[in-house]
């Protein structure tokens, strides 16, 4: 049975966000990941996964400036020196929370243009390398051109390619099944084609991108072809809640605290 991660940026918005530990715990959740930790002391959300005896699943390296657009610098030659030193930021909150992959965003750039490519396979293969002796996975996303217009990464056999072809033990693929679905369809063969460099899984209803309770895909399905294929890591709920998020939690009732 998968192992589900609710997504505390997305999900239980209705508290603060270091409340959302305790409600995420409080509706069955054994494990939570979000989008960025870095306004709040590493040290405190360590507290807040302990008190609540919470996994933290996977968290984002710094993007750059999100609320200017920005969506990470790795496909960005100019900005290689702001990627290392994201890095350096990323690590104390991996150490106070215990995770054990990032997920490195790519950025806003051409996946035609060779320089960008250049520089997405140097930053790529630079974080894997850099996190690799503290235990750490680096994971990268594709993600559909609807949610993010001009997003390097927007292709799953992109992805797969780079991963094969670098060879980087502890370089996973991030495979966003709401992505996957936008992108191409198929998702079923996609995750059996992947299933062996896949090292985080994310969901939510297409096209809506709520809970995972209807529209496009049958997620019951799914989580059970994940269980066929040894899938052993976390589900994300990167879902928006139609409601209250405690109120759209029925898909969740049969998984509610699975443990690793
Ligand atoms: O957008 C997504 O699907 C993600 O998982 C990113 O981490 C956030 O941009
Ligand atoms: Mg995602």
């Amino acid at each position: 049975m998968p192992r589900f991660a609710a997504n505390l940026s997305m999900m239980f918005t209705e508290h603060p966000f270091l409340d959302r530990f305790a409600a995420a715990a409080k509706a069955g959740f054994t494990a939570v990941e979000f989008l960025f930790p870095y306004d709040h002391p590493a040290e405190e959300v360590g507290r807040r996964l302990d008190d609540n005896g919470l996994i933290q699943a996977l968290f984002n390296l710094p993007p750059g400036n999100w609320d200017a657009g920005e969506k990470g610098f790795a496909a960005l030659p100019e900005r290689f020196d702001d990627l290392k030193a994201s890095l350096k930021t990323a690590l104390p909150f991996a150490k106070a929370t215990g995770v054990k992959r990032l997920h490195l965003m790519a950025g806003i750039a051409d996946r035609h243009d060779a320089k960008a490519v250049e520089a997405y396979y140097k930053s790529v293969a630079w974080a894997a390398e850099f996190f690799a002796p503290h235990g750490l996975d680096v994971v990268i996303e594709p993600i559909n051109p609807r949610n993010v217009p001009g997003y390097f990464l927007n292709d799953f056999g992109f992805a797969r390619d780079l991963i094969r072809e670098l060879k980087i033990p502890n370089l996973k693929l991030q495979f966003d099944i709401y992505h996957c679905q936008i992108i191409h369809g198929d998702v079923t063969m996609r995750l059996r084609e992947m299933s062996d460099i896949t090292g985080h899984v994310q969901i939510a209803s297409i096209p809506s991108r709520n809970e995972p309770d209807g529209e496009e895909l049958n997620y019951p399905f799914l989580f059970e072809e994940l269980d066929r294929l040894g899938y052993g890591g976390f589900v994300g709920c990167e879902y928006n809640p139609r409601g209250r998020t405690e109120n759209g939690l029925g898909w969740f009732a049969p998984y509610k605290g699975v443990k690793p």
